[in-house]
């Protein structure tokens, strides 16, 4: 075992976006912060995640945009209109230079990092390959990692992460799920020219978001090209010299083979990453396996945190870093009351065209407020960047308002631009406004957005 065991005023388990924003904070408040990451710096969103994702993203809108751009007069025709391994080579060496920068930050910001897997030895010791660390409070942010499903030949198929190991575009594609990963990655692989079917297990995907997302979202990805296989479920995958054959049983009963895949793909979820000896802490699970916290982000052992992924609410970058952000103030500004606020939270599934979601569904609005107290505002139209093209896209939107007062409680869009419009709708919803303080702000012509403040 090791020397002398190594003391901190923080110690935070895993070098994602959650114990990255703790350490750096708590560092700049004061304290002497450490950070525990058996991988690479900056966690899923920088090297599996949201970093790499956006990269594609982008390089799928520009594959549309080239498609579109004859109707707009240019003549684009080229021989090889893209080529994957430039992209993958570009995007693994921004990743590799992200990873600098994060250790750098860390430098600057006088946090040390310790590189191993660390385990609790007990509530108050933490073990690194060795070396043991204790320190005043210790968080957990380890993040989590891609469900598989148990069915035969499962090791032929791939999840996120081996999404950014692909070293070419696969020909033929099978994705199954139906959540932000799937809907991305089957969006991103048919804008770039693979064909394409999505296996969900219902009728519809985005089960958790209101029925105008789920609508808009299905019919672009099915007017795009996307081949949807519903009620399935993957039953195994075999592989032959003419590629994969994926199973799958239909409603139940039928049987249906997708034959000659490149790749597939699992897109079913994520589990937390809790295999570090939190028993020996007294740190107690979820029913659902996530560490339980309770709204200080504080777990069952004394001094001991939780936050982000592995405690499962809102498995989302900004969620995380915010939460983190917060606990550090609390413990070392010290603010009594920094915690984070999980009520109307923003979030953009990136399809194409991409969505915009804040607050309740027009159900959950009903059940919180009565249907007699809901006010629903819609409209749909082909945005005018179409005007001049064969394409179409739809943009959907809805405005759930509540109360005589008509308070905004809820705001859902699909469309051309959604991504970068809902983060100041967002703040005014956070202050609670109302449809007449929509409709008092004047339009911005012509843009998909004035739509939101013009609705009648
Ligand atoms: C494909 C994909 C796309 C995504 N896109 C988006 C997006 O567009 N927008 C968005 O907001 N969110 C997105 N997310 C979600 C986002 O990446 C996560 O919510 C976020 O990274 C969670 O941060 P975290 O700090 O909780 O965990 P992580 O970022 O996962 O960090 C946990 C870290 O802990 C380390 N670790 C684990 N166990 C140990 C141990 N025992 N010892 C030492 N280190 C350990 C891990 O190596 C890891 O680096 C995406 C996720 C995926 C998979
Ligand atoms: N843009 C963003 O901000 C992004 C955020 N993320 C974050 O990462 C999280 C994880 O993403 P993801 O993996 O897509 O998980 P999600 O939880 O979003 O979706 C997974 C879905 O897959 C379906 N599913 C579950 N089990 C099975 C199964 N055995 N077979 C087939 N389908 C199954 C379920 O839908 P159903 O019950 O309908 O079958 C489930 O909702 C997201 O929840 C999100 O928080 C990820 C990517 C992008
Ligand atoms: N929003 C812009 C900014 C892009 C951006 O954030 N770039 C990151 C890419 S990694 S993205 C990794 C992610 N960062 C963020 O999400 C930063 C968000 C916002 N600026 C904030 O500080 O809150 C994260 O996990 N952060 C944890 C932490 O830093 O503590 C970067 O270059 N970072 C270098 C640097 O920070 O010096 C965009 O989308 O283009």
């Amino acid at each position: 075992m090791s020397a002398a065991v190594r003391r901190f005023g923080l110690l935070v388990l895993g070098g994602g976006s959650g114990g990255l924003g703790c350490a750096r904070r708590a560092a700049e408040l004061g304290a002497n912060a450490a950070v525990v990451e058996m991988g690479r710096m900056g966690g899923t969103c920088v090297n599996v995640g949201c970093v790499p994702k956006k990269i594609m993203y982008y390089a799928g809108t520009i594959a549309e945009a080239l498609h579109d751009a004859k109707d707009y007069g240019f003549d684009v025709t080229v021989n090889k209109p893209f080529d994957w391994a430039t992209i993958k080579r570009k995007r693994d060496a921004y990743i590799t230079r992200l990873n600098g920068i994060y250790d750098s930050n860390l430098e600057k910001d006088n946090v040390e990092k310790i590189v191993g897997r660390a385990k609790f030895v007990d509530a108050k010791t933490v073990d690194v390959d060795g070396q043991l660390y204790t320190a005043d409070h210790i968080v957990v942010a380890t993040g989590g990692f891609p469900t598989m499903p148990q069915v035969p030949g499962i090791e032929h198929a791939i999840n996120s992460d081996g999404f950014f190991e692909l070293e070419e575009l696969p020909k033929k594609s099978v994705v199954c799920g139906a959540g932000y990963i799937a809907i991305e990655m089957a969006g991103i692989l048919n804008a770039l020219g693979s064909d394409v079917t999505l296996c969900i297990r219902h009728e519809e995907f985005l089960r958790t978001f209101d029925p105008l997302v789920r609508e808009v979202v299905m019919e672009e990805m099915t007017k795009a090209g996307v081949k949807i296989l519903k009620n399935s479920c993957i039953s195994s995958i075999e592989k032959t010299d003419g590629g994969l054959n994926a199973k799958f049983t239909i409603d139940k009963a039928d049987e249906h083979v997708i034959s000659g895949c490149d790749t597939v793909l699992m897109a079913i979820g994520r589990r937390p990453l809790t295999d570090i000896g939190l028993d020996k802490a007294g740190v107690k699970l979820t029913h659902k396996g996530h560490i339980a916290v309770d709204e200080w982000q504080q777990t069952s052992a004394a001094n001991v945190y939780a936050l982000g992924d592995v405690c499962g609410k809102f498995e989302l970058t900004p969620v995380a870093i915010a939460t983190g952000r917060k606990l550090a103030h609390r413990l070392f500004e010290p603010n009594p009351k920094s915690k984070q606020d999980f009520e109307c939270i923003p979030t953009v599934v990136f399809s194409h065209p991409p969505t915009g979601t804040c607050g309740m569904t027009e159900d959950e609005a009903k059940d919180a407020f009565g249907a007699d107290n809901i006010k629903i505002y819609k409209t749909r139209f082909t945005p005018m960047y179409h005007a001049m093209m064969e394409r179409k896209t739809t943009t959907a939107m809805k405005l759930v308002c509540a109360g005589p007062e008509e308070r905004v409680v809820g705001l859902h869009m699909v469309g051309l631009g959604c991504d970068e419009m809902l983060q100041g709708f967002g703040v005014a919803m956070k202050m609670g406004a109302t449809k007449a303080q929509f409709d008092s702000c004047v339009a911005i012509h012509p843009t998909s957005s004035e739509e939101l403040v013009t609705m009648r």
